[in-house]
């Protein structure tokens, strides 16, 4: 079955290379201050204009207001937007509204509640995104943290949009998140990266090879 990887978190050019190299479907770009793989718009431009249309570009924003997005847009051509925070089916409905671009809603995930709670998002997202619950600690990051979710929870589920799987995936857990989850998408940061940030070009070329392999 293939699976469409999306490569979070890029900041450098040869992450983006070896993205775009491997045929990631989609390349994130972060647009939240506090991450360490953080992109300005500008910068987020400048990566973007080195690279073939066929990837999806995503921005990905933590409970952005409407100013944050629209400065964005205007320096980083985006393809789809990611809402990481607590935004309600509300405020997806007024971002994809206003700017007229595909939203992709993230559920933070640890309890079978968790999953139900993406249900009023299938209506007004037009891409659902299942992450797995950030720590409880209070400089925890929304996302990124490398954990995985267990995946036993979206087992057997149908979703009426399509959805991406994330957390904690890597090189050697993938064959079996994806088996066990019925995902064809797949989103990975830190099982690519040295450090936290610092994206290994190798290591996103052995993931898409991976994904490839499925
Ligand atoms: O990457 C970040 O620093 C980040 C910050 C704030 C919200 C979300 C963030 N990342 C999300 C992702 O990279 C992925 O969508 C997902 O969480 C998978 O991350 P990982 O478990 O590190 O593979």
């Amino acid at each position: 079955m293939p699976v469409a990887v999306k490569i979070c978190g890029l900041n450098r050019p040869d992450g983006v290379a070896a993205a775009v190299d491997g045929g990631a479907a989609y390349l994130g770009f972060v647009f939240y201050p506090r991450s360490p793989r953080y992109v300005t718009p500008a910068e987020a431009g400048r990566l973007i204009a080195g690279t073939s249309a066929t990837p999806v570009k995503v921005g990905l924003f933590v409970d952005p207001d409407d100013a944050l997005i629209a400065a964005t847009l205007a320096e980083a051509p985006l393809g789809l937007l990611q809402l990481h925070g607590a935004e309600t089916p509300e405020r997806v409905a007024a971002v994809r509204a206003r700017f007229g671009l595909p939203v992709m809603k993230v559920l933070a995930i640890a309890e079978p509640e968790d999953v139900a709670g993406a249900l009023p998002y299938t209506t007004v997202a037009d891409r659902l995104l299942f992450d797995a619950k950030p720590p409880r600690r209070a400089d925890a990051l929304p996302g990124g943290n490398g954990l995985p979710f267990d995946w036993r929870l979206l087992a057997g589920r149908q979703w009426a949009v399509p959805w991406m799987l994330s957390g904690g995936l890597t090189v050697d857990n993938l064959a079996a998140a994806v088996r066990m989850t019925g995902a064809d998408a797949v989103d990975v940061s830190s099982g690519v990266e040295d450090a936290p940030g610092v994206k290994n070009p190798a290591r996103i070329a052995a993931f898409l090879a991976a994904a490839r392999a499925l």
